[in-house]
């Protein structure tokens, strides 16, 4: 990561091969991965199933973007990301990671791209977090002098400075989720995968780490593909968003579009003056909600509040209203709403 522009560093496309020419860093074409799962159904008897854990999905992403992958639980996330490191191997389609082949060619691909599983760790539990990274200084031939200079940047961004020589089971998860972060950093990926990096972090500690993936992103023009849950990493980090749900893509675009894709709604949060009986809003709008004199009237997104708002300033003895954009949150899970029933 932490190498400049200038001392031969690989960022800038300094490695050369893989990317291809119009900069397409990471290439997914129809690739699917089918697990075969036994079950037991009586005393000898056995079933085979087969799960369709990703199913022909196709994207690429370019150097430098910061792509958020998110879908429920189940959806095929985790099992996309052992495919682009190498862990798993497709059972169809093509996938390429600058150039290479992940599973064929693992070792010479772990140079080139850092992971972080946040539920995980990849540091050494009951060694000082500074062993972790001289091990992997070593285990990467990362020159001295780049291990260095990414080292004392990892340390002073990430606030590690008081924690290099505390074991990592003595650290708390945030302070260990920084330590990994700078653990898959330190040889200077080109991508970094990181698997929910936020999780039961407190809210100071995710500032840390978001702030410090922005850095990362502009400073280095490192790709990222992020896998989270919450949906405020995506927010801050990402301006590409890709949904997966069933190992299906459904969705691939900025983060605005996903609005408009849920088909979402906004709200118009009205005081009345009295508690009265749900106001009669001409369709689709729609009276969702009544707790004493606040009704909450959810109303097309596409749709202009105007014609709304002027018809219950007329009919109704209004005090007050306000529109509620709709948060992603409710976006999404609308959309999984909607696919679930289709
Ligand atoms: N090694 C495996 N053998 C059999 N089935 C598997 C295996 N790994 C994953 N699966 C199944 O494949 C599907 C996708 O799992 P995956 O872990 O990729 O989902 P995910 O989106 O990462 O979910 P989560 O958000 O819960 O981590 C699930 O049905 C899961 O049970």
């Amino acid at each position: 990561m932490v190498s400049g522009p200038t001392d031969g560093g690989p960022m800038n496309g300094a490695h050369g091969d893989g990317a291809r020419g119009d900069g397409v860093f990471i290439e997914v074409d129809h690739v699917e991965k089918v697990f075969e799962v036994r079950r037991r159904t009586g005393f000898l008897r056995r079933e085979r199933r087969q799960v369709r854990a990703v199913d022909s999905i196709s994207f690429t992403v370019p150097r430098g973007e910061m792509v958020g992958y998110i879908g429920p639980n189940g959806a095929g996330k985790s099992t996309t990301i052992k495919m682009l490191t190498g862990i798993l191997t497709p059972s169809g389609g093509r996938l390429r990671v600058a150039g290479i082949d992940p599973s064929r060619e693992r070792s010479r691909l772990a140079h080139r791209i850092g992971v972080v599983f946040g539920q995980r760790t990849t540091l050494w539990w009951d060694l000082p977090l500074i062993d972790s990274y001289r091990l992997a200084h070593r285990m990467y031939r990362i020159p001295d002098a780049r291990y260095r200079a990414n080292l004392d940047r990892c340390v002073e961004l990430l606030e590690l400075g008081a924690l290099l020589d505390v074991p990592v089971r003595q650290l708390s998860l945030g302070q260990r989720m920084r330590g990994d972060i700078a653990a898959a950093l330190l040889h200077d990926p080109e991508v970094l995968y990181l698997d929910e990096p936020t999780i039961g972090l407190d809210v100071v500690s995710k500032a840390r780490v978001r702030s410090f993936l922005r850095d990362l992103n502009a400073e280095r023009g490192t790709t990222v593909l992020l896998t989270t849950h919450d949906l405020q990493d995506i927010e801050q980090l990402c301006s590409r968003v890709m949904v997966i749900d069933h190992g299906r893509l459904m969705y691939d675009g900025p983060l605005a579009g996903l609005h408009q894709a849920g088909e979402s709604e906004r709200t118009l949060v009205v005081d009345l003056e009295r508690e009265l009986p749900p106001i009669d809003a001409p369709a689709p709008a729609r009276v969702v909600r009544v707790e004493g004199p606040r009704q909450w009237v959810a109303f097309p997104a596409a749709q202009s509040a105007a014609p709304l708002v002027a018809r219950i300033a007329a009919e109704y003895p209004l005090v007050d209203l306000s529109v509620r954009e709709p948060d992603i949150e409710a976006v999404i899970a609308r959309m999984y709403e909607e696919r679930a029933t289709a």
